[in-house]
């Protein structure tokens, strides 16, 4: 999608298109292309409104679409791409930003349409976007269903029915009404000069990793990337030997330039690595304290990164699973006698979770309660000696957390 950038669509705007163009085109992340050089050149009023505009689509995209399909002439008619873009960002900021006088959202829109390749599209958008204008102000017209809040319906079907059943209806609407929003900062910990800025969740499993062994000599971290848990071990460990591992060349890059921006992660060692099956270097010592935050299907991180929503199936998460069984195992491997693993994902989903805890464990290694490491502001979200945060019930992303321990006399 190609903009002529015409002076009539703002710069936030423009930008908030062709970001959401290619997160749905492409494998690109929202949160990677919020922070390009192509957004940072915007000024900060422009790049606030560019992130809202990206996010709240990306968070909310479901309702809008269930808004706009009926107004179509066919409702499951393929549009352009430039057209239906043009339609959710316009829907997204007359039902959810007030602050937008609603002239700028339809014409801006209509806009957008013409410049990115369907100006035959434009007076349909135009005409869409007045209706929905004209509705939200008589709320008996509008055509939203109410089987589930807005909130849980701005998330696929499938995904609230397996919450309902592993967690409840209350606990699943505070998760849907938190993906909502921007995620809260700063209520877990307070900040601490020399660390590095992550989020509440992450600094936790970074904080109950560090805590899992007084003074350990070498600590692996086996899917490191982008290392802001690695960053957090080096610091409260400064003796130890660290090697942060990753499979992505892309991610360990930025890692390691991470490592060499400040003096208290600069002896961490990086390390181009498949944790699937581990390079001989790893396996020449053991380490006594092994960090294995695995890929996972991120449901616990949906409000900041909303487009995941979309792109994930059901049928993903066996997969997710038998790949952090893998990566688990052959870290259990790396392990010393007597030495502790914390095993973690930012998932929701039990198969990711202790199932792969349990299916690994075996004679030599157990789990441990990790209760006593847990700060007070999350020693709730602690079930059966692991953790599981949850979003809303907690005030922070979704996480999980077990501690495994290899017996001494192994
Ligand atoms: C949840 S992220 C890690 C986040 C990181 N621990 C942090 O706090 O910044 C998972 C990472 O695992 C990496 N990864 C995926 N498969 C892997 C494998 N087989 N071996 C090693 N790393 C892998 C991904 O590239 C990704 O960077």
């Amino acid at each position: 999608m190609k903009s002529q950038n015409q002076p009539a669509i703002s710069p936030a705007r423009d930008a908030a298109i062709q970001i959401l163009y290619r997160v749905m085109s492409s494998a690109a992340h929202s949160d990677d292309l919020l922070h390009s050089p192509a957004v940072n050149r915007l000024s900060p009023e422009d790049r606030n409104l560019t992130t809202a505009l990206v996010l709240g689509v990306l968070r909310w995209q479901s309702q809008l679409d269930a808004v706009m399909r009926p107004m179509l002439q066919r409702p499951d008619a393929e549009l352009h791409p430039a057209a239906l873009l043009a339609l959710r960002l316009g829907i997204f900021q007359l039902l959810h930003m007030d602050r937008i006088p609603p002239h700028a959202a339809i014409n801006e829109s209509v806009e957008m349409a013409r410049d990115n390749g369907a100006p035959h599209a434009a007076g349909m958008v135009n005409a869409i976007l007045r209706r929905v204008q004209r509705e939200k102000e008589s709320p008996k017209r509008t055509p939203l269903i109410v089987t589930m809040t807005p909130e849980e319906q701005a998330h696929p079907e499938w995904l609230i029915t397996r919450w309902r059943k592993n967690f409840g209806t209350a606990a699943t609407r505070r998760i849907a009404t938190y993906d909502q929003q921007e995620p809260p900062s700063g209520q877990l910990y307070t900040p601490e000069e020399g660390l590095p800025q992550i989020d509440d969740g992450s600094r936790a499993i970074a904080e109950i990793t560090a805590a899992a062994v007084p003074n350990p000599k070498r600590i692996l971290d086996c899917c490191a990337a982008p290392g802001g848990k690695t960053a957090v071990l080096a610091i409260r460990h400064p003796q130890a030997e660290i090697i942060a591992c990753d499979i992505s060349p892309k991610r360990l890059e930025a890692m390691r330039k991470r490592m060499d921006r400040s003096e208290s992660t600069k002896h961490v060692k990086t390390l181009l690595a498949d944790m699937t099956a581990p390079p001989a270097e790893l396996q020449a010592g053991k380490f006594d304290l092994i960090l294995c935050d695995a890929p996972c299907s991120g449901t616990g991180t949906l409000s900041r990164n909303p487009e995941i929503r979309h792109r994930l199936r059901q049928s993903d998460l066996p997969r997710q699973a038998d790949r952090q069984k893998a990566i688990l195992n052959q870290a259990l491997l790396l392990l010393a006698p007597g030495g502790r693993l914390i095993y973690s994902t930012c998932s929701l989903e039990p198969e990711e979770n202790l199932e792969v805890v349990n299916a690994v464990t075996t004679g030599s290694h157990r789990t441990i309660d990790l209760t006593s490491l847990l700060p007070q502001s999350v020693s709730a979200a602690a079930i059966d000696g692991t953790l599981r945060t949850l979003p809303g019930t907690q005030p922070c992303d979704g996480f999980f957390a077990a501690l495994l321990e290899t017996s001494p006399a192994e």
